[in-house]
């Protein structure tokens, strides 16, 4: 039994691949409407493997239909997703959960922790619903790659929020998926928690070349991704390299829907365009990711525990 946790693809157990290996999730004109909301409304998007990207916009923009249609939780209206070289339109709901379960992982903003099971059975939980019972030195190593080595035995009501968040990143990761999405994974962690939180993801795409996409409402967190993207009603606004907080905020600030005049306390720049920003890279147009703004990471398959 393998005792490695590096994101060494394994084969997809679905269908066609038409994706280039190094694009972890490609999205085209994908849509999802429900009834007369355009929740997303033609979303192009490449999400290169290996790379950390930070989803952001303003309440209502489509980000978490989007991470969930991504991640074959949701179904599109119309538009295709492919996840690891798998298009996920048109398979079974049996090949779908298949797919989730092997090539997926999902943090959320609450952990989502199973209180009576330990660490170590929260982590295995995933391959235990699959049938296989993972070696201990797999789910210690899982643990050990989100620092929390030694807490095997801890239950979630006996660890911060930050080590329960770090255990459902150890479970999210024990399948080796093709790519992390988190929805919010820092949203309910104080600033100190959640910047060791964003450390780690960040160790994960450097050390291990995990492929991480995250939805925040963050700019400290976004500012830790390679690439930030902007969506607004549905639609994708733009995007950031190597962004800063400063310009993360500076773009959120322009993009969030202008507050009737009685509340405004100061004057408020207009939506587009964007000032260009001194210390990052910004396009105006979504385009196709090119590669990791950050050093090299290790290549996939190199990390060992
Ligand atoms: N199940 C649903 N039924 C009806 N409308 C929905 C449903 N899910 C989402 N929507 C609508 O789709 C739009 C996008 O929602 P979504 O939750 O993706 O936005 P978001 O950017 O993640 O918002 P927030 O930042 O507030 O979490 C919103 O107008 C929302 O009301």
């Amino acid at each position: 039994m393998t005792s490695t946790l590096s994101n060494t693809p394994a084969a997809p157990s679905t269908t066609t691949s038409t994706t280039a290996p190094t694009t972890a999730v490609r999205l085209r004109r994908l849509t999802r409407h429900h009834r007369d909301v355009r929740a997303l409304d033609g979303v192009d998007l490449d999400f290169r493997a290996g790379t950390f990207t930070a989803v952001m916009g303003p309440s209502g923009s489509g980000k978490s239909t989007l991470l969930q249609c991504a991640a074959g939780l949701d179904r599109p209206t119309s538009g295709q997703v492919e996840v690891g070289g798998v298009a996920l339109e048109g398979l079974s709901e049996r090949r779908l959960t298949l797919l989730r379960r092997d090539r997926i992982g999902f943090v959320f903003q609450s952990f989502n922790l199973l209180p009576a099971l330990t660490a170590a059975q929260n982590v295995a939980l995933p391959l235990r619903l699959a049938g296989r019972r993972p070696s201990r030195t797999e789910v210690r190593e899982a643990l050990a790659r989100v620092g929390l080595a030694g807490r095997e035995r801890h239950r979630p009501g006996e660890l911060s929020g930050g080590q329960q968040q770090r255990v459902a990143i150890a479970r999210a990761l024990i399948t080796r998926p093709a790519v992390l999405f988190g929805d919010e994974p820092t949203g309910a962690l104080d600033s100190t928690t959640s910047r060791e939180v964003l450390d780690m993801l960040r160790e994960l795409v450097d050390r291990d070349g995990q492929t991480i996409v995250m939805v925040t409402h963050d700019p400290v967190a976004a500012a830790r991704a390679d690439r930030v993207v902007f969506l607004v009603d549905g639609r994708v606004a733009g995007e950031l390299r190597a962004p800063t907080v400063t310009a993360v905020a500076e773009r959120m600030t322009a993009l969030e829907p202008v507050a009737p005049v009685a509340e405004r306390t100061t004057a408020l720049e207009p939506v587009a365009p964007v000032a260009e920003p001194t210390t990052a890279r910004e396009t105006a147009a979504p385009v196709a990711e090119s590669g990791p703004a950050r050093p090299a990471a290790s290549p996939a398959g190199s990390a060992s525990c």
